[in-house]
């Protein structure tokens, strides 16, 4: 197969960074790969493991003559790694992105862009609690989505072999504009962090009441919240910083519906807790039924 870019460079040498170069690797997809890390340790680690083809100790370096630059950074850190790769980006490279949150990115990285590159913002809707360049798996998008949020006008022959290029690694892709897609990921994916990192906050603050049998009868709910709460730090901070509107307008919603459950508890309304439950296991057996859970334990799943 001839290969869909000649040379791929990764600024941000982490679980996603590492996790697109294997699966390309595994795909036969791209000629060459590049990559750069702020630390010299994670260099070192991606270079000793092969990570990449190269490793270099610049970002200016690392794309110079590359027809496709992944910025694989945290959210906050985009704006300035775009100043400053812009002066070396090659004429009619594709610029791309993996960060969690959209709109934001476009605000700080599209400024940047020069006339002659396609910048093409995205997201792939997988990832681990890991981070770092030993944390990458070239099986991290097989059956999941990848959203990209191309601008008015994009070329189109520059967003079908970006398409092509995730479909290589195992995704599905969809597009969407920038402020849906912030929404979207709102619901699924931030909220549900923050209520992760706060459940596990309160478990942490009755753990004097309870000494430690919070983690030792940490039963599987209790667990799945501890490993999404165990994600980077720098990473969530700049989702929730860069997502404020649509993260506080469903924290809104679901304070407003935890308060009608306290509620509903308070004065032994079974009724409405049933009916609450039941509406929701229909919304999780739907997305199994989509096939969109493929990485769950089964759970008793077949059972049910
Ligand atoms: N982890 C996930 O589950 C996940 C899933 C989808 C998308 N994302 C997004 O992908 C991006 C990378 O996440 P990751 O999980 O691969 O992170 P990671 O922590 O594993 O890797 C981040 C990389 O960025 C570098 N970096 C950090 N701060 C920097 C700075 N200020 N300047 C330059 N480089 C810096 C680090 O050295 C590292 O190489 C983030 O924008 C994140 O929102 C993460
Ligand atoms: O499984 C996990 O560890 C994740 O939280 C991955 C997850 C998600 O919420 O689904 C986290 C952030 C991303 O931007 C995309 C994927």
């Amino acid at each position: 197969m001839t290969p869909l870019y000649q040379r791929v460079a990764f600024v941000g040498l982490g679980l996603i960074a590492g996790s697109m170069a294997l699966a390309m690797r595994r795909g036969g997809l791209v000629a060459e790969t590049v990559g750069t890390a702020r630390s010299a340790e994670s260099r070192a680690i991606a270079a000793e493991i092969g990570l990449v083809d190269h490793v270099t100790d610049t970002a200016a370096e690392a794309v110079q003559g590359a027809d496709l630059v992944v910025l694989c950074v945290p959210v906050g850190a985009m704006d300035a790694v775009a100043q400053d790769i812009a002066p070396h980006l090659a004429q009619g490279a594709t610029v791309t992105d993996v960060g969690s949150v959209k709109q934001a990115i476009i605000d700080a990285v599209g400024p940047y862009m020069p006339d002659n590159v396609h910048f093409i913002p995205g997201h792939p809707l997988a990832g681990t609690e890991h981070s770092g360049p030993r944390a990458g798996f070239a099986e991290l998008f097989d059956n999941r989505w990848t959203i990209l949020t191309p601008q008015d006008g994009v070329d189109a022959a520059a967003l079908d072999r970006l398409t092509r290029l995730w479909q290589g690694m195992g995704a599905q892709v969809d597009v969407m504009d920038p402020p849906h897609h912030d929404l979207v990921l709102a619901v699924t994916s931030h909220t549900p962090h923050l209520i992760a990192y706060t459940m596990v906050g309160v478990a942490d603050d009755l753990r004097r009441v309870t000494d430690s049998e919070v983690i030792k009868y940490s039963a599987a709910g209790f667990r799945d919240f501890t490993r999404i709460a165990a994600s980077d730090p720098t990473m969530w901070r700049d989702v929730f910083l860069t997502n404020k509107d649509a993260t506080l307008e469903i924290l809104g919603r679901f304070t407003e519906e935890l308060f009608a459950l306290q509620r509903a508890i308070r004065r032994g309304d079974g009724e409405h807790l049933h009916a609450y439950f039941t509406r929701t296991r229909a919304i999780r057996r739907g997305i199994i039924d989509a096939g969109q859970d493929t990485d769950a334990p089964d759970f008793g799943r077949s059972k049910r």
